[in-house]
């Protein structure tokens, strides 16, 4: 039974559930619960906290764990990314009051607020600076205003915390972060069990990003329509009972689809359709 730890609060644990949904597998009906296991998929699921599970993955004891980017640098454990996942995107930044630093340089000397002591401790080494840093467990923007550090370190997703607190991010990203899937460091990953796991979230992750366009166009046409809808591998296309025309079926990018259909339309394709896909195997 493969066994696999889920974030079960904050930022990750909603959409992480829902992926996982998506991808046909039982989960929790209520927050309290710890533990599952889903019979019928083989494979049991542990809700635990966000921050604790690669170091649960690194121990080998579990076999896979979705956390966040960010969080497993942070940990230092002995696991590594196997797939990303594409939600819960953020930066991690330096900010502070307007107008009091304006490079990773102007940290010499200086205190840095962050709940992330890891990445922090890691990219100042990394950068030749010396400075001291605080570990706060959270709300870290109020540290400035309280005195306990002239700098903060934290996620920024939409940058509304930065603002409410009067504060502005400076100098280079320390890095972009997205919910993961991972691994013990070294374990095999080809292993059956894993790339069935993988190849279900990979589906999820197609059937968010394209959809099905099925149109009509003429023989002469063809080529130019293919152009704009290559599909992942090839277009389908078969013979319309009409001589002279054609029927084709490709996937596309969602986000393009509306032009995609006016630039088909343009050169004369007909009966233009897009349908949501709600599974795939690639
Ligand atoms: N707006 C956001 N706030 C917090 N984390 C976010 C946000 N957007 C994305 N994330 C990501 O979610 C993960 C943080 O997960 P975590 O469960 O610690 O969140 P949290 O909401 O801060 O929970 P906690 O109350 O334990 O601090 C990180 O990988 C972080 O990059
Ligand atoms: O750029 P924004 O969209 O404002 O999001 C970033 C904020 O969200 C997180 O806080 P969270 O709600 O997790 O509280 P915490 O500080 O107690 O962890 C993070 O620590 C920032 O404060
Ligand atoms: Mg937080």
């Amino acid at each position: 039974m493969l066994r696999i730890a889920v974030p079960n609060k904050g930022s990750l644990s909603g959409p992480a559930g829902e992926m996982l949904h998506e991808a046909g597998y039982q989960q929790r009906r209520e927050s309290k619960e710890l533990r599952i296991v889903d019979p019928v998929n083989d494979v049991e699921f542990f809700y635990l906290r966000p921050r604790d599970i690669a170091i649960y993955v690194s121990s080998g004891r579990l076999d896979i764990g979705i956390t966040g980017r960010d969080l497993l640098i942070d940990s230092g454990a002995n696991a590594e990314e196997i797939l990303p996942l594409g939600f819960a995107r953020s930066t991690f930044r330096f900010a502070t009051k307007p107008g009091t630093a304006d490079g990773i340089e102007d940290l010499q000397g200086r205190t840095v607020a962050t709940s992330y002591e890891g990445i922090v401790a890691k990219h100042l080494a990394e950068q030749g600076i010396d400075a001291s840093v605080v570990h706060l467990d959270g709300a870290v923007e109020t540290a400035i205003e309280l005195g306990v550090a002239e700098v903060i370190a934290d996620v920024v997703e939409t940058g509304t915390s930065l603002r409410n607190a009067g504060l502005e991010v400076f100098g280079e990203p320390i890095m972009k972060s997205e919910a993961i899937v991972i691994r013990r460091t070294g374990a095999d990953v080809e292993e059956p069990k894993v790339q069935q796991f993988l190849r279900r979230l990979q589906g999820v992750l197609v059937a968010r990003t394209y959809v099905m366009m099925d149109y009509d166009c003429r023989v002469e046409q063809l080529e130019k329509a293919v152009a704009l809808t290559p599909g992942l591998e090839s277009p389908t296309v078969s013979p319309l009972h009409n001589e002279g025309w054609v029927a084709v079926r490709a996937m596309v990018p969602a986000k393009e689809a509306q032009r995609i259909m006016d630039d088909l339309y343009d050169i004369g394709a007909r009966a233009i359709l897009t349908t949501a896909i709600h599974a795939c195997r690639l």
